[in-house]
């Protein structure tokens, strides 16, 4: 583990964030709780990804953490940047076949409508041989108080990877709270098996301050790897 930077040791906002040297864009981060209003209405570029930036994949052979997440409005990946920065953990973007819309609205249906048909979004993503790694972050954005659904599609095509592990759970959402997000994780990697894995207790960030959350990210780490 990397030693917490200066930033880290105080609330003081740190909204820039890079992420394998691609700038993050997160446009909550700019928002009063007003002007918020828990997330809804939120744009993203339309690609799940900022527009002009390739998925994030940070693999090597050496490292024993890894950063698995998805992110529509870049909120949760800035999260991800910041563990990125305190742990050197390499890092697996999740990517879809198809992109949730730039609209709120229309992403809202489409959630919606795959919750009720369980039909969950085809991934586009190679992932590696898991075997190296001891503690994996799972990120995730919370939608309609629960699992968004790039990591239930996640999990349901690869946890059963995940043995012997270490998991830490992170995540952010529109002030609601975590919803039963770990539970429906938790669920979804016994339905593949959970061999042995052990579970870090949640991180949970307000879309809207993840640039005042690096002292709680760095407790969180601290947390993580101490029970681990
Ligand atoms: C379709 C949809 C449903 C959402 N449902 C919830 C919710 O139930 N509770 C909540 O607190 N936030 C909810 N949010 C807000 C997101 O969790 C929040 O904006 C999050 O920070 C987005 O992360 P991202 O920028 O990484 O995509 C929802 C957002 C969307 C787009």
């Amino acid at each position: 583990m990397k030693l917490a930077n200066q930033a880290s040791q105080n609330n003081e906002r740190d909204a820039s964030g890079e992420i394998d040297g691609q700038l993050i864009l997160a446009p909550q981060l700019s928002k009063t709780d007003s002007q918020w209003q828990n997330g809804a209405g939120i744009i993203s570029d339309g690609k799940d990804t900022n527009s002009q930036n390739q998925p994030t994949r940070k693999i090597t052979s050496t490292a024993k953490e890894l950063i698995i997440y998805f992110s529509r409005s870049g909120s949760t990946e800035l999260l991800a940047s910041k563990i990125e920065q305190q742990t050197n953990a390499d890092i697996l973007e999740i990517v879809i076949k198809d992109p949730y819309a730039s609209n709120y609205q229309e992403t809202l249906s489409r959630v919606n409508s795959e919750r009720t048909n369980q039909d969950y979004p085809e991934l586009n993503m190679q992932v590696p041989d898991l075997s190296q790694y001891q503690t994996i972050y799972l990120g995730y954005q919370v939608w309609a108080m629960t699992l968004s659904h790039p990591m239930v599609s996640f999990i349901n095509t690869y946890g059963n990877q995940f043995i012997n592990k270490r998991l830490a759970p992170f995540m952010t959402q529109g002030g609601y709270g975590q919803g039963d997000s770990v539970q429906r994780l938790r669920q979804l990697i016994r339905n593949q098996g959970d061999q042995g894995n052990t579970f870090a207790s949640a991180l949970v960030v307000d879309g809207n301050k993840v640039d005042r959350a690096n002292s709680q990210v760095s407790n969180w780490v601290t947390q993580v790897n101490e029970n681990s």
